[in-house]
């Protein structure tokens, strides 16, 4: 399609929605320039990368004087009508700025460059040798009973129709299914999507498909990449050259021509949802994605959310189940320790007494186990008991976490860090000491505690060094680590074949948070870490999943117990819908950051107020503070919308979000807003 009138081309461009200047500007140009085509416009005084766009419905007005195009980026081929369709409904389910989302997705290098520079990468890639098909492809396992009948159900129109949730056991050889259902549409001589949500996942199944498919082009999408790596990737992509593509959450928008099927792994993973920006849900849209490419879509998972699980209760999703390990191993008994019950005085201690003796024995065994703890650092907070004195963050509404190690007193909110004081800074006590516990303390107090073990530690501090995450799992994977110490980093995915057991050393906080997603969290990930240990069915029977707990008797253990999570999953439902909370209701939140806490809520006051609630069929909540309330010298407050109808609370996002820039001028010292949809956390 071409615009209504010859030279004249809208494009999109990156402003943000609900500025003055939103939607599609009319430039003109000499040659006739495809939707999708990748250009640079004038705007204002500056010159803007832009996306040439179906013209909207206004270009039937009579021309006005139009600015021309300054340059067309035409070496590239235009983006296609389905990424072009995707970036549009993703713009208005979101409610951004068509331009601004269309551009951020695109890898950053891409805008920096000429035509003529581009004409010259394109060439390089097309004279690239394809990868050699040197080795033979791998023999492949037998399929399990329940991969097959999972695979017999895909191979059918009718069995894909459907958006189809694999719910797969730990260690019920998911992959396999991915591999497979890859190779089918591989053959058909389509593309493969597969995201994962943590980039420190991407190389383990980078291998493992690479090793599958040898001969075939397989790129990775994450943020990790350098600039120029990720440039060559996504053309690699969007040029068809690519058969797969495997990447985080942003890889949803890769550029795909021959797109045949989409794998989301993990898909109860909060990771996918986008935290700034577009806040997009990239497993939200690889659903719609799919459905209008008209291609499979697998979404995987032990512990599905239960957004997709409700889908399934209605008939909108298709389950596929496998609930057998693969080798037919056991799952791992979970032992609840009661905190309660330990001897008095001896609770301050790190690990119960049992649990250390469970752990002893499997170092003795030559086997090694894994030590959950959601808190990095050496401990949350230092405290003066002179007077009181604790390590607040001076900018944010957070205490500043010890690191032993750099000897920092460091902000995990907005990054502030500075030496340890020798005294206390208010009474100039030199007695300040440590109060709870995070990973490097956990570490510290196991050397101790086991002088005969290889104690390691890994989480975000351990592994910011390129390729040490890496380098640290190898270790583990190879036999040279007893006892891990780690966030929940550890917890997900990996195929650990030396654990036998996983404990929680502290679980109990997120039993007791006000986020009504909190117990589905905690549960997938406890169900998670258990699925770490026993993977070799060799060692099942005797793998145990530990949880020291001050609650013992929640109902979230009975069902952690029995690993059951169906009985888990009805229970949050019948919660949920009696609350009239997701996946019963949607939300949506509006976020006002301030200089003071008064003119956010002044501004999420007046804004409530433009809306006639009954009449719109939402609900609106006062606001209120988020978790942290004052963030890098921010104070912010949060507004909750919710409406049992997505188009009705749609449909009233739409007409009211344009009109809140309006509202700026009466609130000093309001910085910026922003809307969150389909918030994962309120
Ligand atoms: N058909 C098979 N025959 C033999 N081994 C298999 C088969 N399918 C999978 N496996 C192996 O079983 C192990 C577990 O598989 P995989 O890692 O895919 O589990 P998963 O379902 O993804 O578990 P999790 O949810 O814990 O990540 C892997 O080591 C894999 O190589
Ligand atoms: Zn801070």
């Amino acid at each position: 399609m071409t615009a209504s009138w010859p030279g004249r081309v809208a494009v999109a461009v990156e402003t943000p929605r609900h500025t003055s200047v939103s939607g599609l500007l009319d430039y003109a140009s000499e040659q006739p320039l495809a939707p999708g085509t990748l250009v640079r416009v004038p705007l204002g005084k500056r010159d803007v990368p832009g996306l040439v766009w179906e013209p909207g419905p206004e270009a039937e007005a009579a021309p006005p004087v139009l600015r021309p195009v300054t340059v067309a980026l035409t070496a590239l081929p235009p983006m296609g009508a389905d990424w072009r369709a995707l970036v549009a409904f993703a713009a208005a389910y979101y409610q951004r700025g068509l331009g601004e989302l269309a551009l951020a997705v695109l890898p950053p290098e891409l805008r920096k460059l000429d035509d003529t520079q581009l004409a010259r990468r394109l060439k390089k890639l097309a004279g690239a040798p394809p990868a050699a098909a040197a080795a033979p492809p791998p023999a492949l396992p037998e399929l399990s009973e329940e991969q097959a009948a999972a695979l017999a159900v895909l191979g059918t129109p009718e069995g894909r129709a459907k958006p189809v949730l694999l719910h797969g056991v730990t260690g019920s050889g998911k992959t396999e299914v991915y591999l497979r259902a890859a190779a089918d549409a591989l053959a058909r001589g389509e593309q493969a999507l597969v995201l994962v949500p943590e980039i420190n996942l991407t190389p383990q199944l980078e291998a493992r498909f690479a090793e599958r498919f040898p001969g075939r082009v397989l790129v990775s999408l994450h943020s990790a990449l350098t600039p120029a790596q990720r440039l060559r990737h996504w053309l690699q992509a969007h040029l068809g050259q690519a058969d797969l593509v495997l990447g985080t959450r942003l890889a949803v928008f890769a550029s795909l021509p021959r797109l045949g099927l989409i794998v989301v792994d993990e898909e109860h993973d909060p990771s996918f949802k986008q935290q700034e920006g577009a806040r997009y849900s990239a497993r939200d849209l690889a659903v719609w994605r799919a459905h209008h490419a008209g291609v499979p879509v697998l979404l995987g998972s032990a512990t599905p959310s239960l957004e997709s699980w409700q889908r399934v209760q209605e008939g909108r999703y298709r389950r596929l189940p496998m609930l057998q390990r693969i080798g037919g191993g056991a799952m791992p008994r979970v032992r609840l320790v009661d905190m309660n019950l330990l001897p008095r005085g001896t609770q301050e201690r790190v690990l119960a007494p049992q649990l250390l003796e469970a752990i002893e024995k499997r170092i003795a065994a030559g086997e090694q186990s894994l030590l959950l703890l959601n808190r990095r650092g050496y401990a949350p907070v230092l405290h003066c008991g002179a007077c009181a004195w604790k390590s607040g963050c001076p900018h944010c509404s957070a205490w500043r976490v010890f690191h032993k190690l750099d000897r920092t007193l460091k902000c995990h909110h907005c990054g502030y860090s500075e030496r340890v004081p020798r005294a206390c800074p208010e009474c100039g006590n030199l007695d300040i000491a440590p109060i709870g516990r995070g990973t490097e303390k956990l570490q510290e107090q196991l050397a101790a505690l086991l002088p005969q073990a290889r104690v390691a530690r890994l989480d975000a501090d351990t592994t910011r060094a390129a390729g040490s995450l890496q380098q640290q799992l190898a270790e583990v994977h190879a036999g040279e680590v007893d006892v891990l110490v780690g966030t929940q980093m550890l917890a997900k995915g990996h195929d650990f074949r030396r654990v036998t057991l996983v404990a929680a050393i502290n679980a109990d906080g997120a039993l007791f948070s006000s986020d009504f997603r909190a117990p589905e969290r905690l549960f997938a990930l406890l169900m998670q870490a258990a699925g770490r240990a026993g993977r070799d069915a060799e060692q099942a029977a005797r793998s145990e999943m530990w949880v020291q707990t001050w609650s013992p008797t929640h109902p979230l253990f009975a069902a952690l117990r029995k690993h059951d999570y169906d009985s888990f999953a009805a229970a949050q439902l019948e919660e949920r819908q009696a609350a009239g909370l997701p996946p019963f209701a949607h939300l949506a939140l509006l976020r006002a950051e301030a200089r003071t806490a008064e003119a956010a809520t002044g501004f999420l006051h007046d804004a409530a107020a433009l809306i006639d609630a009954a009449t719109a069929g939402v609900t609106i909540y006062p606001p209120v503070p988020p978790f942290v309330a004052k963030l890098a010298d921010v104070e912010r407050m949060q507004m909750l919308l919710e409406s049992p109808s997505r188009a009705a609370l749609q449909r009233t996002l739409a007409g009211w979000l344009p009109q809140l820039n309006g509202l700026r001028g009466a609130h000093k010292g309001l910085l910026r807003w922003a809307v969150d949809i389909d918030p994962l956390a309120i």
